[in-house]
């Protein structure tokens, strides 16, 4: 592989020596565009977890004519991309109609830089060979700022796990507010307030704040960005009852509380015993009074028992893969990544199971019968567990009055299109925002909504999502105003056995 060499500017045009192309120069325009074709099949499918097929499967159809060269394209794009996207970011030279063809300029970028220099035919090539100076000075400043002196070292760089994460902190506003922090934490770090969350500010990588006093005292949180955004796209009122079913180590908990002020009631819903201890330290330390832990599974709570029947909002943040917090820095360009996932059936099993507790819940959390506001949230980057239960739960969902807001509208990074309203969804990417998160917000404007039937002609044609006590309600819809559940033999039997534990402060 070349190694990179400053050369001296040269903005100017290259104008082919001869007019007409040479046979050489005609196949490498083609092998481009041959490869820029796979490299979309490969990128997109990666970026789905649902590869079409590995890069040689793709390359060896028989749609590609010139299977070597797309190969060998395709393979050196790949290894090269994450230096290629940044040059090209820094560059900034990309107008829309470029955006829409990126794999296209990906290949040709990635040819100015490091291919062979051979004169460029097409559009987009000479679009790219016009602004060679700009791509070249970007890869010198880029080499600069990563401290590296080679490609090699630069691609060492993206391959070892990610040193360039900012360190988040959240403030505990119910102990300090922002300005304090930031005046307190400025007399040791660069730091700044964040462009979306306000309670969060942002330092540089690899401070280590474990120790710190205001970390030791529950003044502030160290806590990632994403996660951040999780309760402020709740953005519960001071005053409400809210109940967080999934809870520890509370994170999101203490985060709830202190966006109402400590005014109104959080419950605090965890499963895992051992976990509660967890939930209870994080509590104890955000000096919140207004959380209710209780220990007990969020699906058996009866959301119209007097202690949840005022609920207003619910954060969701159930049991997930965690795909999405695994730094993989260059997996998640290679098909190799997903299809090696789906190939390995335990995975596969796993996420079923996990994406079927995922939707139950959903269900369950969109049944209490005062809900305004529902967040369902994930770590994980897996279509399944994301857009999957909420493509699922959109008919249940509306069937309640429910429709998906768009939370943070100004973020780019939007969910997957594979459901209607896929732009009300949030995703950040694992390794752009170096954290893969997925969360989606219902909002029902109309609480008479409650228990009211489908429109007539609609029917909930998958109840496999659906708790056993939304199942019976949704069978015996007509009747639903008056849910007697102990009617039902085996529920009964579930609602005592599954009955919230105990309830702890
Ligand atoms: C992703 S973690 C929650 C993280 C938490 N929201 C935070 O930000 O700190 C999911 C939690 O849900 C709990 N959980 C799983 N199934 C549950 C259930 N049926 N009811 C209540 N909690 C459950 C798990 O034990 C785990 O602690």
């Amino acid at each position: 592989m070349a190694r990179f060499k400053a050369k001296p500017p040269s903005g100017a045009a290259e104008k082919p020596k001869n007019p007409k192309p040479t046979a050489a120069e005609r196949s490498a325009y083609f092998a481009r565009r041959e490869a820029a074709k796979v490299l979309r099949s490969v990128l997109q499918g990666d970026a789905r977890r649902r590869a079409v097929g590995s890069i040689k499967s793709l390359v060896y159809s028989p749609s590609i004519k010139n299977k070597k060269a797309t190969f060998a394209i395709v393979c050196q794009t790949l290894k090269h991309l994450p230096i290629v996207k940044d040059v090209l970011e820094t560059a900034n030279i990309l107008n829309s109609r470029w955006k829409r063809q990126e794999e296209l300029v990906y290949i040709i970028t990635y040819d100015i830089l490091f291919g062979q220099e051979i004169s460029f035919i097409g559009d987009a090539e000479k679009f790219l060979v016009q602004r060679k100076s700009s791509l070249r000075s970007a890869l010198a400043r880029l080499l600069v700022r990563k401290k590296v002196k080679s490609i090699e070292d630069l691609i060492d760089f993206y391959q070892t796990p990610d040193v360039s994460k900012p360190r988040y902190i959240r403030v505990n506003t119910l102990k300090l507010d922002v300005d304090s922090a930031l005046i307190e934490l400025g007399k040791q770090y660069m730091v700044q307030k964040d462009d979306l969350v306000p309670d969060l500010l942002k330092l540089p990588p690899k401070c280590d704040l474990h120790n710190h006093p205001l970390v030791m005292n529950g003044s502030i949180f160290m806590q990632g960005k994403a996660s951040s955004m999780v309760a402020a796209a709740l953005a519960p009122e001071p005053g409400w009852e809210v109940l967080d079913a999934c809870a520890a180590p509370g994170n999101k908990t203490v985060h709830l509380a202190a966006l109402m002020r400590g005014k109104g009631k959080v419950i605090a819903c965890e499963l895992n015993k051992e976990r509660i201890k967890r939930l209870q330290d994080t509590v104890r330390l955000s000096g919140a009074d207004n959380i209710e832990v209780l220990h007990g599974d969020f699906l058996s709570l009866d959301p119209n028992d007097p202690p949840y029947s005022k609920v207003r909002a619910i954060l969701l943040d159930p049991s997930c893969s965690g795909s999405g917090t695994v730094a993989e820095r260059l997996d998640h360009l290679l098909p190799s990544y997903a299809a090696g996932q789906a190939a390995n059936i335990d995975e596969a099993e796993r996420l079923n199971k996990l994406a079927s507790f995922q939707k139950k819940a959903l269900a369950h959390a969109l049944s209490f019968p005062q809900v305004e506001r529902v967040v369902y949230s994930t770590c994980s980057v897996h279509q399944i567990e994301n857009e999957d239960v909420v493509k699922s739960i959109v008919p249940f969902a509306a069937s309640h009055g429910f429709q998906l807001a768009t939370p943070f509208p100004q973020w780019q990074r939007r969910g997957l299109p594979v459901l209607e309203g896929s732009e009300h969804l949030l995703r950040t990417d694992p390794v752009e925002d170096k954290e893969g998160f997925f969360f989606a917000l219902f909002i029902r404007k109309d609480r008479t909504m409650v228990h009211q039937s489908s429109k007539p002609g609609r029917t909930i044609r998958d109840s496999s999502h659906l708790s056993s006590v939304e199942t019976k309600r949704c069978l015996h819809r007509r009747e639903a105003r008056i849910t007697i559940p102990i009617l039902f033999s085996g529920m009964f039997k579930r609602q005592l056995y599954c009955k919230p534990k105990s309830r702890l402060n």
